[in-house]
């Protein structure tokens, strides 16, 4: 049962969200530490692997973890409840989509944004459950983890990897409007400079305010330590498999050990469902999501933003994830006042 601790043998006994803790920081520090040594011997891998790299760990890791991630949260929370979430979630994601046809530019700053959201709030949320956050004693102070954590995911590799961020922002845009980002391509060199400040600001300002709380306390350690290879990680592995390999390795690994230790602290929570309406709920949900993306490459004028199959596959799937994950946060998150997917109780 997945909310008892895993015995191993007589009293050894081990918690699977301590596994998933470990596994993330160990998978993501073997590809920084590998990445590193590739580049001091002057290696790299070339864009194709990255983008299939990119695309197994979106599609086949990431993306079912999303669908359990609203699983859990719709779970035994009543039929008002589901139909204001799933009627909310679907007017955010008409109005995204209907963003990007409008104003692409606008629309891809929002999507970088929702990663950066998703990256930054998940995150706090399992520092909450798994780890403590005694060091963070400030709404700013939680904030502020929250963006140096999310912005790792996006404005470090815009700042270490321009020419392949800029590239693929061109094809997400080109999907509705080409040529519309080299337009305003002037401003691509001062946000980047722009951010990387602010994100460098933050960082130091997050890890010195967590020390100035308690000194070298465990939770103000750990954060640092995880802040900090998420820094390197973004800043040496390559930007389309870092951001491929951070959400199933890092994000949704993380989140599932969350939500095993919540269901563990509340063994009175036991709502599974009956295996039929678990099998409905999942069906329908991989449905309807199939139908957004069928959806969007129908409306959208040009689907693989004039790129080649690949690259193009891979700037259309991360349009969609955007839009999609969007009310996931919105919605899920922020306008769940009670629980949201990111439930620590
Ligand atoms: C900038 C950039 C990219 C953007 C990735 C994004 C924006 C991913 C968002 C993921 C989300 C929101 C996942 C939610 O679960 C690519 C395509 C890797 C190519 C390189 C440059």
């Amino acid at each position: 049962m997945a909310t008892e601790n895993w015995k191993l043998s007589g009293d050894v006994s081990i918690q699977p969200e301590r596994i998933a803790l470990q596994l993330s920081r160990l998978s993501i520090g073997v590809l920084a530490a590998g990445f590193v040594l590739l580049s001091i011997t002057g290696r790299g891998i070339t864009l194709e692997s990255q983008l299939v790299v990119y695309l197994i760990g979106m599609v086949a890791l990431n993306l079912p973890h999303g669908g359990y991630e609203h699983f859990s949260n719709l779970r035994h929370r009543g039929f008002p409840f589901g139909a204001r979430y799933v009627a909310l979630y679907v007017g955010f994601v008409v109005g995204f989509i209907a963003l990007f046809l409008l104003a692409p530019v606008v629309a891809l700053a929002l999507a970088f944004g929702t990663a950066v959201a998703k990256g930054g709030h998940g995150d706090l949320h399992v520092m909450d459950g798994l780890i403590g956050t005694d060091h963070l004693t400030t709404r700013f102070q939680r904030g502020l983890a929250a963006f140096v954590r999310g912005g790792a995911v996006m404005i470090v590799p815009l700042v270490f990897f321009p020419e392949t961020f800029y590239t693929f922002s061109e094809y997400m845009v080109a999907i509705f409007q080409p040529g519309a980002l080299a337009a305003v391509a002037g401003g691509f060199e001062l946000s980047r400079l722009v951010l990387g400040g602010l994100f460098g600001v933050a960082l130091v300002a997050h890890l010195g305010l967590g020390f100035a709380r308690g000194g070298v306390s465990y939770s103000w350690l750990v954060d640092a330590g995880e802040t900090l290879l998420l820094v390197a990680y973004f800043a040496f592995v390559p930007v389309v498999v870092a951001i491929g390999l951070y959400f199933p390795l890092w994000y949704s690994l993380r989140q599932a050990g969350r939500s095993v230790a919540v269901e563990r602290r509340n063994p009175g929570r036991d709502d599974g469902l009956a295996v039929p309406v678990a099998w409905g709920v999942l069906v329908i949900g991989a449905l309807a999501t199939a139908l957004v993306a069928a959806g969007l490459y129908v409306v959208a004028p040009n689907p693989l933003g004039g790129a080649a199959l690949l690259p193009g596959v891979v700037a259309f799937y991360t349009v969609f994830v955007c839009i999609i994950a969007l009310p996931h946060v919105v919605v899920g998150e922020w306008l769940d006042m009670k629980r949201g997917i990111w439930y620590v109780p």
